[in-house]
């Protein structure tokens, strides 16, 4: 079968989307995985289809490289935005469902794709990390010093992954520096099992605990690997945050077929 899909990334995290409002495509577990595979496939950390659903402009429907479908991928929801803009889908607020539940979002003048997350009621922390849901599952770790450049990600990564508190269900891990504005993330998925460039999720959470740290902000500046997000908040309570707006680039890459 001949498969059209579109490649889009969002500072650097890449997706394969194909458009499934026809309802017509299934996809095993094993067919997502060579489709993002890197040397045997189109290459991507994830991959996504729009459907359709009743009451919304579109269903989001995501699944990790390693095949599987998995939780709220941040960056993943504004590249679907803007590709559901391309297929001609023009809202001045688009309405979507993804696993997580409702999302609202909104492309902006300067083309950056701005995404409403779910609230946040709560975090975890023991010594100096963190844990919460922000869609997806993050955990979370300051960095100190000048370190996070230097960090080999994916082994550390791996080992908070797969320690014995975390690898039943799985977690992505963060490791943030304070910056004099803003943090500088790196995140290691699960689904991906590697660092990826960026992690929207990711980045949402450790501003968060950034915010968490420090009650003066409603807005944190984000570095990644692959460029620069912001994250905009109301802090409601200690640990309670709502009106959480993930902003950021999300950019058409190419467009192709494949034989599956
Ligand atoms: N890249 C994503 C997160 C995707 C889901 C994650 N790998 C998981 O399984 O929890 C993002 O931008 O949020």
């Amino acid at each position: 079968m001949e498969l059209t899909f579109y490649k889009y990334q969002g500072t650097g995290n890449d997706f394969v989307i194909i458009d499934n409002r026809n309802n017509e495509i299934t996809l095993t577990t094993e067919q997502v995985h060579k489709l993002c595979d890197r040397r045997f496939g189109i290459g991507a950390d994830g991959l996504m289809l729009l459907s359709t659903k009743e009451g919304y402009d579109f269903e989001m429907v995501y699944y990790n490289s390693d095949g599987r479908e998995s939780s709220m991928c941040g960056n993943g929801g504004r590249c679907l935005v803007k590709f559901a803009s391309h297929m001609g889908i023009n809202k001045s607020t688009y309405h979507f469902i993804a696993t997580d539940g409702p999302h609202d979002a909104v492309i902006k003048d300067n083309q950056w794709v701005h995404l409403k997350m779910k609230d946040v009621n709560g975090m975890q922390h023991s010594f100096s990390s963190y844990v919460l849901n922000t869609g997806s599952p993050h955990y979370v770790k300051p960095v100190g010093g000048n370190d996070l450049e230097e960090m080999d990600v994916r082994e550390e990564g791996k080992s908070i992954r797969y320690s014995d508190r975390f690898a039943k269900e799985g977690i992505n891990v963060n490791f943030v520096e304070e910056l004099p504005k803003g943090i500088f993330v790196r995140t290691y998925e699960r689904g991906v099992e590697d660092e990826t460039l960026s992690c929207g999720t990711g980045v949402t959470a450790s501003a968060l605990v950034f915010a968490h740290n420090d009650n003066g902000f409603n807005r944190v500046e984000v570095k990644t690997l692959g460029g620069h997000l912001a994250v905009e908040f109301t802090k409601t309570g200690e640990e309670k945050f709502e009106d959480i707006w993930l902003c950021g680039p999300a950019e058409f890459v190419f467009k192709g077929t494949i034989h599956i």
